[in-house]
């Protein structure tokens, strides 16, 4: 029987039947994971008699698991629920680079540049819901392949290089449109998505929630995306998660294809087939508790188990579910009885002659790593790019469309109705109207925004940190795509002014209307600078009341300005109700019956003089939110691309 440190050595061909092209061992990813450890605060509920308690424990999530993987190679890490298969898989791709160990790659330490090299394929597939498959590869090809500044897969070839170019270091030179869109069609064939190439992604995107293409064709498409680029290594966590075994078959069989081309392909997997086991070249098993069971040909696991144990998987038996209940703990047995079987299964695999034989020392030079893959395209493609996506969402999203627009006619409609031509009746009508049209507006503006940017955040933060996607060109780019939904604040304005018969003057009536507008962007972006720092919604929804009823407070008509106190007087200066309430007044005070403009001026302690000057605020506000929105996606992509 081959030991592990044959297969690890054997330098020359993978001879697994469906892999018929002989391919050269050129590369190795080797790991030790001494340990990866948590903190953990355990509470305690209060009893009879005693208060309840909380205290912080260490948990241990891996122990001692050693390993390697191959050009050529597809390595599968299976094991129980909860085993560590993901934070296996988090260090070894030194996306998590918190634990004791050492990774090498080529039997070095791995540089920045091992970011560029190494695809990791995240459980959750967070796509634009909007796009077609073919719209959403061809962004990401133009993204990150048109720059030529990231550097390329050593050793693999480029799209259409012969084989012969296989070995050599390369730069990517700037890829034409033509060979992008060459290489969009052969991802799509590789992955076999042709069918639903223009069928609409839809599915759960939080923006465009349609029907769209199947779960196994999303899993393919977010393999396919990493694909675009010939990376030496592919990380997937479970890519076959909620898919039945036949399409989870085939996801496993294109991760197959894709080693015959000389890459690394390292795949979490929960439970596989009796088939698609034996598309597996390599296994790590992991014990409930974490610990290795077994890592090395899947195709021995049997044997090994069989020799070293004196287990025999039973004829006819999927090896999977065999070596699987192995190493969980079995329901209805006491855990410490289990635990002592775990002991046994990963004290018999270190003492076997199929552990590997020297691991590597343990060290931290992983810790200090710097993701450094740089941006594929420049800003200004980014740009383009950004800016053709979101005008395809725009476009797409017709639900959204309709209902804004009926909602801000809606609400227009509301006004219209309950203050019919009674601006200019007296002051008191005119500053209810007023106050309420604006107040109502800080909220229609900012909770759409923070109900939608959050997840959005969150998937376009995956793309700036791929290098797919440039925060500043993007952030430009969704403050144009956002501006055509302008139509609702004009549509509800005008609504207003005309039902509520405010000043006639052609010229009074789009000013008003620019104000309007103006206040809403401000709004706008007050949401996405408070989205920009929520993990969710639901947390979003709950920190917005406590910027936006400050900002009521101090309007300037619920409590006399000169009661404020000094040291708060600088809510008022950022409120963008504050400016719009002010400015809507003074512009609309002079239809009031006699002196109750005056009156009422005196009485909110507005200057008229200053409208230009508050609209001007209500600009420079919405430029501040915006830049603090791009400095808190900045953030947050350092935080992405730091140790975790
Ligand atoms: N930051 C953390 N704090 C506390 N516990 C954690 C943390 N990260 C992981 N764990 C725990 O570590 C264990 C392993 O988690 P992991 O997601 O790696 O398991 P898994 O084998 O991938 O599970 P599944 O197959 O269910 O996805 C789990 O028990 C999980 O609760």
């Amino acid at each position: 029987m081959m030991t592990h440190e044959d297969y690890k050595d054997a330098s020359v061909v993978d001879q697994t039947p469906t892999n018929n092209l002989a391919v050269k061992i050129q590369h190795k990813l080797e790991w030790h994971v001494e340990s990866f450890k948590v903190q953990i605060r355990r509470s305690r509920a209060p009893g009879k008699g005693t208060a309840s308690t909380t205290t912080q424990t260490t948990k241990t999530i891996l122990q001692k698991v050693a390993g390697c993987a191959v050009s050529g190679e597809l390595t599968a890490i299976l094991g129980p629920s909860g085993a560590g298969k993901t934070t296996l898989l988090e260090c070894i791709s030194l996306r998590n680079r918190n634990f004791d160990g050492c990774v090498q790659y080529d039997g070095q330490a791995p540089e920045g540049r091992f970011f560029t090299l190494s695809a990791f394929v995240h459980q959750a597939d967070m796509l634009y819901g909007f796009l077609t498959p073919r719209e959403h590869l061809t962004f990401h090809a133009i993204a990150r392949m048109s720059g030529g500044s990231r550097t390329a897969a050593r050793g693999l070839p480029e799209p259409g290089a012969s084989q012969t170019s296989r070995g050599q270091s390369w730069q990517a030179e700037k890829m034409s449109s033509e060979s992008m869109a060459r290489r969009v069609e052969e991802v799509i064939a590789t992955v076999k998505l042709e069918k639903c190439a223009d069928t609409l992604i839809g599915g759960s995107d939080p923006v465009f929630n349609v029907k769209g293409i199947s779960g196994g064709e999303r899993k393919r498409l977010t393999i396919a995306t990493e694909l675009l680029q010939t990376n030496e290594i592919i990380f997937l966590d479970e890519p076959s998660s909620g898919l039945d075994s036949v399409m989870s078959e085939s996801i496993f069989q294109t991760l197959k294809d894709l080693t015959t081309q000389g890459r690394i392909v390292i795949a979490t997997v929960h439970c596989p087939s009796s088939k698609t086991y034996h598309l597996f070249s390599n296994l790590i098993l992991l014990t409930c508790d974490g610990r290795l069971a077994y890592s090395g040909p899947a195709a021995q696991a049997l044997s090994y188990f069989q020799a070293a144990l004196g287990i025999e998987c039973p004829q006819h038996y999927n090896p999977a579910d065999f070596v699987l209940e192995l190493v969980s703990a079995e329901p209805g047995v006491p855990l410490q009885e289990e635990l002592r079987r775990m002991d046994a299964l990963s004290l018999a695999y270190a003492q076997s002659f199929m552990k590997i034989q020297n691991p590597l020392p343990a060290d931290d030079k992983h810790k200090a790593l710097h993701d450094v893959r740089g941006q594929g395209a420049s800003d200004w493609v980014f740009f383009k790019l950004n800016l053709w996506r979101g005008g395809l969402q725009l476009a797409r999203d017709r639900i959204t469309l309709i209902l804004w627009a009926a909602v801000s006619a809606l609400i227009g409609a509301l006004f219209g109705v309950l203050y019919w031509q009674l601006a200019a009746s007296n002051w008191r009508n005119l500053m209810g109207l007023i106050f309420s049209a604006v107040v109502g507006n800080v909220f229609t503006g900012c909770l759409g925004v923070v109900m939608r940017f959050p997840m959005e955040w969150t998937l376009v933060v995956r793309e700036f940190s791929s290098g797919a996607n440039a925060v500043g060109p993007y952030m430009i780019a969704r403050f144009f795509t956002t501006l055509p939904l302008s139509y609702g604040p004009v549509l509800m304005s005008s609504i207003i002014y005309w039902c509520t018969g405010m000043d006639p003057d052609a010229g009074t009536y789009l000013i008003f209307v620019l104000i309007f507008v103006s206040f809403n962007w401000s709004c706008f972006s007050l949401g996405q600078w408070i989205s920009s720092f929520s993990a969710n919604p639901l947390v979003a929804m709950t920190i917005m009341p406590g910027f936006v009823t400050p900002m009521i407070m101090f309007s300037g008509l619920l409590i006399e300005r000169s009661s404020v106190p000094v040291w708060l007087a600088w809510i008022e200066d950022v409120s963008v109700v504050n400016y719009a309430f002010d400015t809507l007044m003074a512009q609309q005070m002079h239809i009031l019956p006699g002196n109750q403009g005056e009156v009422v001026q005196q009485f909110i302690q507005f200057n008229p003089r200053k409208m230009g000057w508050n609209v001007g605020m209500l600009w420079i506000l919405t430029a501040a939110f915006q830049v603090l929105t791009y400095v808190n996606l900045r953030v947050r992509l350092r935080a992405s691309r730091s140790v975790k």
